[in-house]
């Protein structure tokens, strides 16, 4: 969609700003800056600085050196107060929505000019044209936001920013979680909030959203700023040149034919999540990589995690059943799924997983602790050894590997937990959630790689996902899923489009068990 050009007006003017913790030097020097209605986008490799840019700019963190200007005035953001104060406003990658609450005490949570109990009917009224301003104009506002979906709470979360008085606000990663379509939603609230004149720091790890979307695009490289370019002067290859300082390599598919004659790894028949998945199937041979993918809430985790034995789940009809090289496993067991070969690899990495204060080198070995130690025993020799394959396998700086998980940024913490499942030989099925979450393009191609050369040692590797590059760039195979049910298997090379058609609509005809 097109835009009318931003205004030539500077609003926000960073000057050489720069912060470290301990050792590290996250930003060194950044300069940029925003003019009122512009949509500018920060991009980076994981761990570039963006999110420290983005804590100095919203008075989370205070900068060691360097001048933040609003308007021309230079400002001491000593805290998110202050800053909000100051008409910055955050939207920050884990949603601060309250679900249990209505979307109109969800709005008031944010509202700098509350008086909510003695004007409620004026601040009612603000709060529709809040809601009108990101296309929410039909929401109700005494509605619970747990009935709204993820896209829907993230455009609430727009709305509180705004609610803010904000000049301008900050969306750190908006569409990280989010479908193509529910992100269009968001986009659509971005252009309209920038129509205002307010500015908007768009901070995103997908880079053809930026390109639609952006006036500008300022990358990150190792703390520095490399450049700050119109989108006009990009494409998505040059794009990503300066953010990694070369084009990363894209594994090959492998084709239908390869892995035909190979045997049946994992089937699944007649499997059922109560309220969430009905009659799901699937046959996935060795060495073959597959996707379930949906919308949120589509089933599409359910059925991994169904898999997996952590979600309480039937199978039913004829044939119905689990089978992991042709062995029973019975549904709603983890324990008994680990035991026949399956790794399950969530996509809340935060709390089902990695532990945040404990150093990257035991979050990776935490896994493998019976296949390095020996009655009992850690051997040094076997635990350096896998370490170092893991930080390898994860792209890891070795030294960082003594480092907390906590102090590496969001795209190395899900290399970290990703990382750890690869590479293991009693693994026979390998199901992730979303596994490139968060990711840079560099670590994204670096865990395809990963995932790619797994399946290549004949392991079965089914993953979900919303994000159709992704989709089309890895899977060999596409199982489409749409409340709750398949709608279609797809093998070799399928349009773009059809898979969001059904994603979004579902089919008519559904494809209910997969076995002729
Ligand atoms: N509180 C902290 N303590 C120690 N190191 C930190 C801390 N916060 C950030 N860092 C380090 O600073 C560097 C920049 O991190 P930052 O989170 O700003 O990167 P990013 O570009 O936002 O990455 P991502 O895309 O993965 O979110 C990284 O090396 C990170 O490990």
């Amino acid at each position: 969609m097109s835009r009318a050009a931003p205004s030539t007006e500077e609003l926000l003017r960073v000057d050489g700003l720069a912060k470290s913790f301990g050792g590290t030097q996250a930003v060194r020097g950044a300069s940029f800056s925003i003019a009122r209605g512009e949509i500018h986008a920060l991009c980076g490799h994981n761990g570039a600085g963006k999110s420290t840019v983005v804590k100095m700019l919203s008075g989370q963190e205070t900068p060691d050196s360097g001048a933040i200007r609003v308007a021309g005035r230079v400002l001491d953001l000593r805290s998110r107060r202050v800053a909000q104060a100051n008409g910055i406003a955050l939207v920050d990658q884990e949603l601060s929505v309250v679900p249990s609450l209505t979307v109109a005490e969800n709005l008031m949570l944010g509202d700098v000019r509350t008086g909510w109990l003695t004007r409620r009917r004026a601040a009612r009224a603000r709060f529709r044209t809040l809601l009108d301003s990101v296309g929410l104009g039909h929401v109700d506002l005494d509605r619970p936001l747990s009935g709204l979906s993820i896209g829907e709470r993230q455009l609430i979360e727009i709305a509180r920013a705004l609610g803010q008085d904000a000049r301008l606000v900050i969306l750190d990663e908006p569409t990280a979680t989010l479908s193509d379509v529910e992100s269009e939603y968001v986009y659509a609230a971005v252009r309209g909030v920038a129509a205002t004149g307010c500015a908007i720091l768009f901070v995103s790890h997908r880079l053809g959203e930026v390109l639609d979307l952006c006036d500008n695009v300022t990358v990150m490289r190792d703390g520095d700023v490399v450049a700050t370019t119109p989108v006009a002067d990009l494409t998505i290859d040059s794009l990503i040149v300066q953010m990694l300082g070369e084009l990363p390599h894209r594994p090959d598919k492998r084709t239908g034919d390869d892995v035909g004659a190979s045997a049946e790894t994992l089937v699944v028949s007649g499997l059922s999540v109560p309220g969430r998945v009905d009659d799901f199937g699937i046959v996935l041979r060795a060495g073959q990589v597959c996707a379930v993918a949906g919308q949120l809430g589509s089933g599409a985790s359910d059925v991994l995690r169904a898999i997996a034995g952590l979600v309480p789940s039937a199978t039913t009809g004829t044939p119905a059943g689990i089978t992991v090289d042709g062995v029973p496993v019975a549904p709603g067991r983890p324990r008994a799924a680990i035991r026949a070969g399956i790794a399950f690899v969530s996509n809340d990495r935060k709390s089902e997983g990695l532990f945040l204060d404990r150093p990257t080198s035991w979050n990776l070995l935490a896994t493998r602790l019976p296949h390095v130690t020996r009655l009992g025993v850690v051997n040094r020799r076997l635990w350096s050894a896998t370490l170092d394959r893991l930080v390898e396998l994860c792209g890891l700086e070795g030294a960082r590997s003594q480092h907390a998980v906590r102090s590496l940024s969001g795209g190395n913490q899900q290399k970290v937990f990703v990382g750890r499942s690869l590479g293991r030989d009693d693994v026979r099925v390998l199901l992730l959630d979303d596994p490139t979450r968060g990711v840079d393009i560099g670590g994204r191609a670096a865990i395809h790689t990963l995932l790619r050369e797994t399946a290549g040692r004949g392991v079965a590797v089914l993953f979900s996902s919303t994000d159709l590059e992704e989709l089309l760039d890895l899977a060999d195979v596409v199982v489409t899923m749409h409340k709750g049910v398949a709608v279609q298997r797809h093998e070799g090379t399928t349009a773009g489009a059809v898979l969001v058609r059904e994603m979004t609509h579902g089919a008519t005809v559904t494809l209910t068990k997969e076995r002729p």
